[in-house]
């Protein structure tokens, strides 16, 4: 049964009264194939939220220039990355562990429907907010995957959210989720995550960077929070493991298109210690809540190359917190925090 279906209150849903949750991360090709790749990107980078150029103008240069190479290019990095086990990005698998773990540890809220989405490709936000409102859910929260704010990521998620209620009759009530970059759960998370793998070494790093996403210095300049944020959980986890400013740094990666993006970038800055005489470094990505392209390829994979090339020995990524029983406790306190008065 839909929305659209005749009236409801002679064709109500199964059961009424409850409450959902939808997490919802960036995305996924569905392969690593030209046409996959294209079709993921075009709709990744037609979003107004990631490139606020012109559409009159960014449209032709996506399409016909942006989008007959980069779909091969960014293909065969996701080829290295891909979970072949499964067929499906990393990504993918992992937020639907988190999903299907959150649901498990939130057995004690029976009317609590727990599910998941991506902002581009499948499933879609619409397609789940549609599904638990048809399963009777009154109440949805929608939970962008990301610890820090910007517009280009959660807010990108709100929109969709709600646009998806715009052709609804019957409207779940929806909250969404704030960022949580200065939450104790998830400072605590990121400390242990440091400390349990750094134990797993016979060598202790002389810098650790934490590096997260960048986004274009306009987007800051006009108003977006996300660089402060980053500084801030930057700064807590300096003071929870006692490090000092130059042993935790922090870097900005992942720059697309030719705009100043926020700086120090993490590859100038690998390559910057390398050469500096820094021999071993440790780099963690606090802004991604599970692994993914950015954390797999351009940090395991490239970062570590480009330390080695210029003189550095000893290189370590540490993993995204992902479905780990320290991650999932993060995403279990911020749900029910987020959840007060609904339960
Ligand atoms: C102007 C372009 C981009 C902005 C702004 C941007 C912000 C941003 N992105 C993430 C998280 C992820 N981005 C990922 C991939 C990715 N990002 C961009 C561009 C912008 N991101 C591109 C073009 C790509 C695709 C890869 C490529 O073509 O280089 C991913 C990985 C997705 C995956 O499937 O693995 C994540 C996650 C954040 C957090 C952020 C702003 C804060
Ligand atoms: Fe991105
Ligand atoms: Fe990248």
């Amino acid at each position: 049964m839909t929305s659209d279906a005749p009236p409801s209150h002679s064709n109500p849903p199964a059961e009424l009264g409850r409450v959902g949750v939808l997490l919802v991360n960036l995305g996924t090709p569905e392969g690593t194939d030209y046409w996959s790749m294209r079709r993921y990107l075009s709709e990744f980078l037609s979003d107004k939220r990631v490139i606020e150029w012109s559409q009159l103008y960014w449209q032709p240069i996506l399409q016909l220039i942006v989008l007959s190479r980069r779909p091969q290019k960014v293909g065969k990095a996701y080829e290295e990355i891909w979970n072949h086990e499964k067929n499906e990005s990393f990504l993918l698998t992992y937020t639907r562990s988190q999903s299907d773990l959150l649901g498990s540890a939130l057995r004690d809220l029976p009317n609590v429907t727990v599910d998941w989405a991506m902002r581009y490709g499948k499933p879609s936000i619409a397609s789940k907010v549609q599904e638990l409102k048809d399963t009777g859910c009154e109440r949805v929260l929608v939970f962008p995957l990301y610890p820090q704010y910007s517009a280009s990521t959660t807010a990108t998620v709100n929109d969709e959210a709600f646009k998806a209620l715009l052709k609804m009759r019957w409207q779940p009530a929806l909250r969404t989720v704030p960022p949580y970059h200065d939450d104790p759960a998830y400072i605590e998370a990121l400390a242990s995550s440091i400390q349990a793998k750094l134990a797993t070494l016979d060598w202790e790093p002389e810098v650790l960077l934490t590096s997260f996403h960048g986004i274009p210095q306009s987007y800051a300049a006009k108003g977006d929070p996300y660089p402060g944020q980053c500084h801030i959980t930057a700064r807590l986890l300096r003071k929870k493991l006692g490090w000092s400013e130059e042993k935790l740094q922090l870097t900005f990666q992942s720059r697309f298109g030719p705009e100043e993006w926020l700086q120090p970038y993490t590859d100038k800055t690998v390559e910057a210690l390398a050469k500096k005489g820094v021999k071993r470094l440790a780099v963690i990505n606090p802004g991604f809540v599970s692994d993914c392209l950015e954390t797999l390829e351009e940090i395991a994979g490239e970062a570590g190359e480009i330390f080695h090339e210029h003189g550095g020995e000893k290189f370590v990524h540490i993993p995204c917190l992902n479905d780990t029983p320290d991650g999932m406790r993060v995403l279990e306190t911020v749900v029910r925090r987020e959840l007060q008065g609904w339960v």
